[in-house]
This record gives structure tokens, C-alpha cells and sequence, in this order.
């Protein structure tokens, strides 16, 4: 068989691609250890837990793994990266993803690239934590992919204490980061933005104690940016002023390409879900007095933008992360941090992976407003530059501030622009939710009626009858719209989406059941017909079926996948489950056939709605 060979344009090793700094290269490092050398000649427990004031990272290295065993490799993030298949079989690879091997860095100039934890604070479960950070983090430089030009930060979980681990260990756990591992992809392949993974490194020396010693792992992860709103949190909780400009100037040259790239101001009769028109000069003050919004505001806007169209993704594909803490809200609006994360099973809005969640505060029916509450404590600390209106290029106000005899024109401004930013995330979140759920239920077009009398009423149905909300859409992607055109035939078809032991749910009779879905059946029959027409079943069958996945990383699969590689040393199951994660539309997936069914049929019924806790 002939070798695969990868395309010239992907590279076989890390030190082949254009690698970067940026991010430390413009941001202040802790003043202890303020060059990659100073950090690197101190004994790594010198780099224990602390508090860092003035900086956003501190240089350090990650700790070095005995024996590691490189369990799966992610062929999609590695192409991303801009690596080719193949890649990962040199030793190179292992070392690097493993911590072993600091790559572009020399000890004895200095000079190069070192690896570096993020300083940040947070707000969790709504109070104030105080400093957090990448506690068990750590980035080892921007690797950018040459065909595509992203910039990617390449960071290992789970290598090791830096300051910002506090009384934890630094490590992470073979459980969780199969689960992060695997996670990420999944949601990469269903489009829904979010941090990826690499890699999946065992530490077989590595014996962590949680509520029992478990075996400890590395995920090798990348993001274009690991920012959070709890990085801006900490510099406001510290009245850094001059760091949250400088940081927010980052953001906006850095992360978002430039100040150009930012949305211009809405106007009057924009509802605010339209793309927004760009390229407003870095300078440029848009709107009436009062309402002035600067560049500082069009950045706020931007973060906002990015996470409703995120939320609205996690609401369609019933995605719950279980810990929407603000340091688990990135800027550049990626699904981050997996730690109780969930699909839902059967749709229930008030389901929360999290077991730790009494209050439901992260349930899936909350995470819209979650965001946009971690979204304001994002405009409070932004506020003082984007209430400065005008003066905000002022050496006076750069320098001093706020000033009595403006404070009250600065806050009423700032207020304007953070409730618009509100009606903006509201529509640009239905905007959204509403394309996504258009095309999932196989339509064409949107009419206004759609909301309530498909959207909303399939959402009840599936609530009181206990359905399960992913395998309605792939069932109904191969309905014939002939089968739905009596009454006897819709509720002969409503029975292939319930369970196998039938329909449940307070009050609910099989004969109920059915006749509940056969009218929405009728409802979404009428739609189909009016946007298809006639005998269109096969093509809207395969459009359907592009948005509709058949295979969904359920808690029930992760527990199993988790007890085969832990408990029985299986390895190949990885790569099989990873593979159908990435390939979440497929029929079939080549591997085990009757092992691929029972992932993507009905759900054990002990097995669903799943919880965990946040150990990991
Ligand atoms: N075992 C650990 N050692 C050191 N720090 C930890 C550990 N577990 C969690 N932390 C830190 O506690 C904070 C909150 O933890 P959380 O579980 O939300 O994050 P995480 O999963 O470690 O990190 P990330 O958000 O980068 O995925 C973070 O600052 C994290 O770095």
C-alpha cells in the first residue's frame, strides 16, 4: 500500500511552521521573572502560587513527563494547524506535545520563544473569585497554519504548577481530558466555535489524587486567542487602567486583525442581526452627541457579536458547558473550558450537567442570559474607555482618568452603549438561533409564524414527551412528506421518535403523544411543502441530514469510552469514537458497525441526562 504522503503545503514538523510570540511579545510578563532566562534559571518551585499584579502571563515551563504514551492525535486540528498527516509520528511531536521539548527557544542565548501561563481573574457561580489564571496552562508559542494564515496558540493542560495554580497540583486527569479532548472536535465539526484539540498525552507516572488517585494526561489544545473576560476582570477588580487599554488594544490589533475589522455603529433602523458594515478608521467617532462610540465601543460590540452567535449555536445543538463562569467566556467567542460540559439527551431546559448546580444558574435554559450577564461585567471594565467618547485620545483622560466634572456624561454614555449592546446580542442570538433551526428543520426560507408555531412548539412537544432532542432531527431529515398527509399516517410516523419503551411525560398517553406530534408533523409538512414543493424528499433529506448529526458525543459514550481506556487499557476505541466526533453526519464510519449503532441509537434509559462534578 502506498504511503500517505502529505499535500507540499502541510508541514511535518512543528519547527517548519512560522511560529510566533505575539502575545508575550506585547503584553507585560510578571515583573519576578521578566525575561524567558530569569524564569528559566529559577528553580521551577520558585514559579509556585502567587499573586501577580501588573502583568497579564508569567514565563514557565511546563514540567517534564516520564514515559509519556501519546494516546490519540486529532488528524483535523492537525491539519488546521498546518501540520500534514504524519506529523505526529516523529519523536519531535511527542516531546512537544508532551512538555518535554521547548521548542524555538535557546538556553544559552535567551533568546526565542518561552513558554507562558495567562494571568486572570474571574466572576464564578456570580461572585467575585479574585486572581485565577492558567493554573495548570501553559502556552508554548503561535504556530501559524501558512495556507490558511491563522494564528493559533498552541497550550498543554495539565503540565505542571505556575503561579496561578493556588492550592491545586497543576494537573489534569486522564477522565477529563479525554472528555475535553474528544469534546472539543466534536464541536469543531458540528461549526460551532470553540477551542480545539490536538492531542492526548498519558502520563503513566503521573498518579493525581481527586476523589480517587487517578492517572494523569496533557491535552495538547489551540485557540486564536485564550483571552477571557475574567483576564479584563482581574485588571478592573485592580484599577489597572493602563493595562486594560493596553490589553484591549491587543485584542483589537492582535486578535481581531485590526481595529478596521471591527462592526460600525448600528444605525437607527438596523435591528442589529444584519452583518454590520466594517472598515471605520481606528480614530473615528460614529453617532450623535450622547451616543458617541469610539473604537473602544466597536471592540465591545465585536466580543459581544461573537458570543451570541456562539450561544445561539450551543441553544440549536442543545450544548450546555455546565461552568459559564466569566473565566470561561472567551473574547474571541469560542466554546472554552470543558469541564461538566453535556448534550442534552432528552430536550429538558432546566437540565444542568453540572451536579454542583443546585440553583440551575448554568442550566441550559439560562446560558443565553449567563453569557450576556458575564457580557456586562466585559462593559464594566471597558466602560471608563468607551464612556470617554471623544476624549477618550485625550492626554488628560488617558492619564487621570475620569474627572468629576465628566463622570456623569462618561457613565450615562457608557450605560447607552452597553443596553444597545444588549438589543444587539438579543437579536444578533436570534438571528442565529433562528437560521440554525431553519435549516435544521429542513427549510429554505423564514417566515415570521416559524418561531411560534414550529420552533417553539416542537421545543414543548419535545419537553413533554421526553424526547430525544437530537434524534428527532435526524429522524425527520428521512421522512417522506407523503407519509404526513393523514392524520393516520403522521401519528404512524410520531412513533419513530419516541423512545424504545414509548412516549413518557406527566399526563402523557401514547394516543396523546402521537396526536401532539402528528400536528406539528402537519405544521412542518405544510412548511416543507411550501419551500420544496413536490417530491423533493431526497434532496431535502441530504440537506438535512449535512445539518443534522446522527452521531452526538453523549455523556453515556464519554463515561464508556472512558472506562475502556482507563479501566481496560483499550486504545483503539479512542480513535474510533474521535473519528465519528469528527465526522458527526456520516451513515456509517467504517470501524465497528454495531458499535457505531448503539452510540447512535436510543440512549440507555438510566443513561440519560447525565451529571458530573467538577472534579477534574
Ligand atoms: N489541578 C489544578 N491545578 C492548578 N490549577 C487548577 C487546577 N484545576 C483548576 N485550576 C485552576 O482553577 C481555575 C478554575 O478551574 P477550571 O476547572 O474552570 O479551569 P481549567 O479547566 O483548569 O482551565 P481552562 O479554563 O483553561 O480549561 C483556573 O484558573 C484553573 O487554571
Amino acid at each position: 500500500m502506498a504511503a500517505h504522503v502529505s499535500p507540499p503545503h502541510l508541514r511535518l514538523s512543528f519547527d517548519d511552521l512560522p511560529k510566533t510570540h505575539v502575545f508575550t511579545s506585547r503584553l507585560p510578563p510578571d515583573p519576578a521573572f521578566p525575561t524567558p532566562l530569569e524564569s528559566h534559571n529559577a528553580p521551577r518551585e520558585s514559579l509556585g502560587p502567587r499573586l501577580v499584579k501588573g502583568a497579564l502571563f508569567t514565563y514557565v515551563r511546563p514540567e517534564p513527563a516520564k514515559e509519556p504514551e501519546l494516546l490519540a492525535v486529532s488528524q483535523a486540528a492537525l491539519r488546521d494547524i498546518g501540520l500534514g498527516e504524519g506529523a505526529e509520528k516523529t519523536e519531535e511531536f511527542k516531546d512537544v506535545v508532551s512538555g518535554n521539548k521547548i521548542l524555538g527557544w535557546s538556553g544559552e542565548t535567551g533568546e526565542g520563544i518561552y513558554p507562558w501561563a495567562q494571568c486572570y481573574g474571574g466572576f464564578q457561580f456570580g461572585s467575585w473569585a479574585g486572581q485565577l489564571g492558567d493554573g495548570r496552562a501553559i502556552s508554548l508559542f503561535e504556530a501559524t497554519n501558512p495556507i490558511t494564515n491563522v494564528r493559533y496558540e498552541i497550550q498543554l493542560k495539565g503540565a505542571g504548577k505556575t503561579p496561578y495554580s493556588r492550592f491545586a497540583d497543576g494537573k489534569a486527569v486522564l477522565r477529563s481530558s479525554i472528555r475535553e479532548f474528544i469534546v472539543s472536535e466534536a464541536l469543531h465539526a458540528l461549526s460551532i466555535p470553540t477551542t480545539r484539540a490536538l492531542s492526548l498525552t498519558l502520563l503513566p507516572h503521573s498518579k493525581v489524587q481527586r476523589e480517587r488517585l487517578e492517572p494523569g494526561a496533557i491535552v495538547t489544545r489551540f485557540a486564536e486567542s485564550w483571552l477571557r473576560i475574567g483576564t479584563f476582570d482581574i485588571l478592573r477588580a485592580r484599577g489597572d487602567r493602563g493595562l486594560i487599554r493596553k490589553l484591549s488594544t491587543y485584542v483589537a490589533e492582535n486578535v481581531f486583525g485590526g481595529w478596521g475589522n471591527l462592526p460600525a455603529k448600528l444605525t437607527a433602523d438596523q435591528n442589529g442581526a444584519d452583518d454590520t458594515t466594517r472598515g471605520v478608521p481606528e480614530r473615528d467617532i460614529e453617532g450623535n452627541p450622547g451616543e458617541e462610540e469610539n473604537r473602544f465601543a466597536r471592540l465591545y460590540r465585536e466580543i459581544v457579536r461573537r458570543n451570541a452567535k456562539t450561544v445561539a449555536a450551543w441553544q440549536a445543538y442543545a450544548f450546555t458547558n455546565g461552568v459559564l463562569n466569566t473565566d470561561n467566556t472567551s473574547l474571541y467567542g469560542l466554546s472554552i473550558d470543558f469541564g461538566p460540559f453535556a448534550f442534552l439527551d432528552n430536550f429538558d431546559p432546566n437540565y444542568t450537567p453540572n451536579h454542583d448546580d443546585h440553583m440551575l444558574r448554568y442550566s441550559y435554559r439560562n446560558q443565553t442570559t449567563i453569557i450576556w450577564w458575564n457580557l456586562v461585567r466585559l462593559g464594566e471594565s471597558l466602560a471608563e474607555l468607551f464612556g470617554a467618547g471623544s476624549r477618550v485620545d485625550d492626554e488628560e483622560f488617558i492619564e487621570k482618568g475620569v474627572q468629576e466634572n465628566n463622570t456623569d456624561e462618561l457613565i450615562k454614555r457608557a450605560e447607552g452603549i452597553i443596553s444597545r449592546a444588549g438589543e444587539e446580542y438579543k437579536a444578533v442570538f436570534l438571528a442565529e438561533y433562528k437560521r440554525l433551526l431553519t435549516a435544521r428543520l429542513g427549510l429554505k426560507t423564514q417566515k415570521h409564524s416559524d418561531f411560534q408555531q414550529l420552533f417553539s412548539e416542537l421545543l414543548d412537544t419535545m419537553s413533554a414527551l421526553e424526547l430525544d432532542f437530537h434524534h428527532f432531527f435526524r429522524k425527520l431529515s428521512s421522512v417522506k412528506l407523503v407519509e404526513l398527509e393523514s392524520e393516520n399516517g403522521r401519528e404512524e410516523v410520531a412513533g419513530r421518535f419516541f423512545h424504545r419503551e414509548g412516549p413518557s411525560g406527566i399526563g402523557i398517553t401514547e394516543k396523546s403523544a402521537r396526536k401532539r406530534v402528528g400536528d406539528w408533523l402537519a405544521a412542518w409538512r405544510a412548511r416543507a411543502l411550501e419551500d420544496w414543493g413536490e417530491n423533493k424528499d431526497s434532496e431535502r433529506e441530504i440537506a438535512m441530514k449535512a445539518v443534522n448529526p446522527k452521531f452526538i458525543l453523549r455523556s453515556w459514550i464519554l463515561d464508556e469510552l472512558i472506562q475502556r481506556v482507563e479501566r481496560r487499557g483499550e486504545r483503539e476505541i479512542l480513535h474510533r469514537v474521535l473519528n465519528m466526533a469528527l465526522h458527526p453526519f456520516n451513515e456509517e464510519w467504517a470501524g465497528d458497525r454495531e458499535e457505531e449503532e448503539r452510540f447512535c441509537g436510543d440512549v440507555p434509559r438510566l443513561q440519560r441526562a447525565m451529571q458530573c462534578s467538577c472534579s477534574s
